[in-house]
């Protein structure tokens, strides 16, 4: 038994949901630049949950479904309250909200195809809801109830800000929620996946995929490429800290991915938004210096950037606090977590690969005091 570090290349399941092939991304078969362009965060939910685009009378189901569920138990605002909200980070805090959530959920440990279902819709309703009234009770001020006129990318603006977004900023946050909604057997995904296939609950599946993409290799990275953008502060200062970077080999994040070769797909969706809305703002600046940083890595490392680098400054420029890019991201990837879930129920088998052992040979104990 040989061990493959960091399963790379395994395939550990097969799936209907997304696929990437020769750098192209789809979802359900349909390519990421058409949903980018052309579907609401709605359609692609439905798609990747019934692996199939909806008609209108499905899709305007769904949408009041998401409405009708999107309320907060209020014991996760008084959690909220309860913790160190100078230093406790929002996914921590998402976390153990999405725990506390399936606690108050009667049909938590139900497994059934509907039971489970029913979850999926309250999951995804409730943590926009659960991310935005993190935010506020941190700044202290009270929560904001959704709109149920508004669509899903709209309302989580609105419920953040406390005002009703404008068009082209619904339009962005809408492409970004399309664009990080699914990515085939992802660390997080995978992490969901593994988790219930014990049989073990949804809320269950998804608080262990929130700590997957906490981590800065995988959706954590958002966060830190806003911070790199803060730190190196103007665009003379790239170069040099860019190349000290390089010449230390520490990683630049935002770069690089483990299955593209060529480049991310989303990516340029993203950098294209950046570069509207940093002018829109007034702060031009912060693309120019993730273009020039790309450039920079792109021309000495060939590592293209991966969907978190031009992300940061897309929300950035949505007036979001930059340590909520990655609750963001978990907000969206719940969509593909909780589709992989359905899936794994659907044609379950545990998952439990096995170690190459590595450490001493046979050993005969020896009493504490004789050691
Ligand atoms: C939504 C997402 O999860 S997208 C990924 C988000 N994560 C990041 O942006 C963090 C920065 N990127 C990385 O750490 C990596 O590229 C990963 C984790 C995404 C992929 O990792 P792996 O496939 O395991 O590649 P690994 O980390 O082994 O890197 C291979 C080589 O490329 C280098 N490398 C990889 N990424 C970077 C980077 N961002 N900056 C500089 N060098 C890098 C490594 O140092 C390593 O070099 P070496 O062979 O000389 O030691
Ligand atoms: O697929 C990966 O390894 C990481 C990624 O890009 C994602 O989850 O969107």
């Amino acid at each position: 038994m040989t061990a493959t570090r960091g399963l790379e290349g395994i395939v550990a399941a097969e799936s209907k949901i997304s696929s990437i092939i020769d750098d192209t991304l789809t979802y359900v078969g349909y390519n990421i630049d058409d949903l980018a362009e052309n579907a609401s965060f709605e359609e692609v939910v439905y798609l990747l949950w019934h692996t199939r685009l909806p008609k209108a009378d499905e899709l305007a189901e769904l949408k009041q479904q998401l409405a009708e569920n999107a309320a907060i138990p209020q014991d996760i605002i008084a959690t909220f309250k309860a913790m160190p909200l100078n230093t406790v980070h929002p996914m921590a805090a998402l976390r153990t909200a999405i725990s506390l959530l399936g606690v108050y959920d009667e049909e938590a440990d139900e497994m059934t195809p509907e039971a489970n279902y029913r979850k999926a819709i309250r999951l995804q309703a409730k943590i926009s809801t659960i991310v935005t009234a993190f935010s506020r009770v941190r700044r202290g001020l009270e929560p904001v109830a959704p709109k149920p006129e508004l669509g899903y990318a709209a309302n989580f603006l609105y419920m953040l800000h406390g005002k009703e977004p404008e068009a082209i900023e619904i339009e962005a946050f809408n492409k970004a929620l399309v664009l990080h909604a699914d990515h085939e057997l992802n660390a997080s995904t995978f992490t969901a996946r593994v988790c219930v296939a014990t049989l073990s609950d949804v809320y269950s599946g998804i608080t262990a995929a929130i700590g997957a993409l906490k981590g800065p290799l995988h959706g954590g990275a958002n966060e830190q490429v806003m911070r790199m953008l803060s730190e190196i502060g103007t665009i003379d200062n790239v170069e040099s800290w860019v190349q000290n970077k390089l010449d230390n080999k520490e990683k630049i994040m935002g770069f690089g991915h483990r299955v593209y070769r060529k480049g991310d797909p989303r990516a340029k969706h993203l950098r294209l938004m950046s570069e509207k809305l940093t002018k829109l703002t007034g702060k031009p600046e912060l693309y120019d210096m993730s273009v020039k940083i790309h450039d920079m890595v792109v021309g000495q490392k060939g590592l293209p950037a991966n969907v978190d680098f031009f992300s940061a400054s897309v929300y950035d420029s949505l007036g979001i606090e930059h340590d909520l890019f990655t609750p963001i991201f978990a907000v969206s990837r719940t969509s593909g977590w909780i589709a992989h879930i359905l899936e794994q129920y659907a044609n379950n088998r545990l998952i439990r690969p096995r170690a190459e052992y590595v450490g001493p040979g046979i050993q005969k104990y020896v009493p504490v005091d004789a050691r």
